[in-house]
């Protein structure tokens, strides 16, 4: 298979006041390739994630997406995150919300339908008609999973958003992100500190590491990328 780039890092670095978390970073991630991102907390993961995002400015380097900007969607799984009890939608519709643009109501016959498959593949169909406020922490967070992937993006993040699942439903919803990797070639970043997770589904891994510290090594997976940051 020939490897056709959508993500590169060069020479990206992120410095906080008087802290720098990551200096000098090399990467290129190709289409359909499964990357786990692991490391201890607080090393720089979801820094890394927020650059690749464009939420935060690199202080150096740059991030760009390949053959172009346009080319790239990305869905983005966070980590667990609280919803109010009283937030109005329901599981539905919170699925579709990035459908409507944040603007519509409503949503188009083939948007409907989108919305109705993939709460299928997540097992989000019987409760769809549920307050997202009242589902529990592992149902809200497969309706994340669910927003993200309604979109059918190339590039999908998940910033440790399975680690508050149980190991079944972890397992279940990995499975189909395994799936929709290797049918419609969607590239991955699964940010984990799950690492036996990490070996069973990604191919290739990045670990961030405090420096100074020994090179780990992730046994069982073919490639991998070790990095040092630095003041960690
Ligand atoms: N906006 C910010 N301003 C200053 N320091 C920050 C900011 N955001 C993160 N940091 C610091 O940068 C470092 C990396 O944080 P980050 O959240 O990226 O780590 P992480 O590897 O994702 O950790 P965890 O596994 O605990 O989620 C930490 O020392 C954190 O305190």
């Amino acid at each position: 298979m020939t490897e056709t780039p959508i993500l590169k890092l060069e020479h990206l670095g992120v410095t906080f006041p008087n802290h720098p978390v990551f200096t000098d970073l090399n990467l290129t991630i190709n289409q359909g390739e499964f990357w786990s991102i692991v490391g201890k907390n607080g090393v720089g993961k979801t820094t890394l994630m927020r650059t690749i995002l464009h939420q935060l400015r690199p202080t150096h380097g740059r991030v760009s997406y390949w053959p172009n900007a346009g080319d790239v969607r990305i869905g983005y799984v966070p980590q667990f995150r609280n919803i109010d009890a009283d937030y109005p939608l329901t599981i539905r519709d919170f699925v579709g919300l990035n459908l409507t643009g944040w603007k519509w109501p409503w949503l188009s016959r083939k948007e409907k339908s989108a919305v109705q498959q993939i709460l299928g593949e997540t097992g989000l169909e019987k409760i769809a008609n549920r307050p997202i406020g009242q589902a529990s922490g592992g149902e809200r967070q497969k309706a994340y999973l669910a927003q993200a992937l309604v979109e059918a993006p190339n590039l999908l993040i998940l910033d440790e958003s399975t680690a508050s699942l149980d190991p079944v439903t972890k397992t279940e919803l990995l499975d189909l992100v395994q799936e929709l990797n290797t049918k419609l070639q969607l590239t991955v970043l699964f940010v984990t500190h799950d690492i036996p997770m990490a070996r069973k589904y990604s191919s290739q891994y990045l670990m961030l590491m405090p420096e100074g510290t020994e090179q780990g090594q992730i046994a069982g997976l073919t490639q991998q990328k070790v990095w040092e940051g630095e003041n960690v």
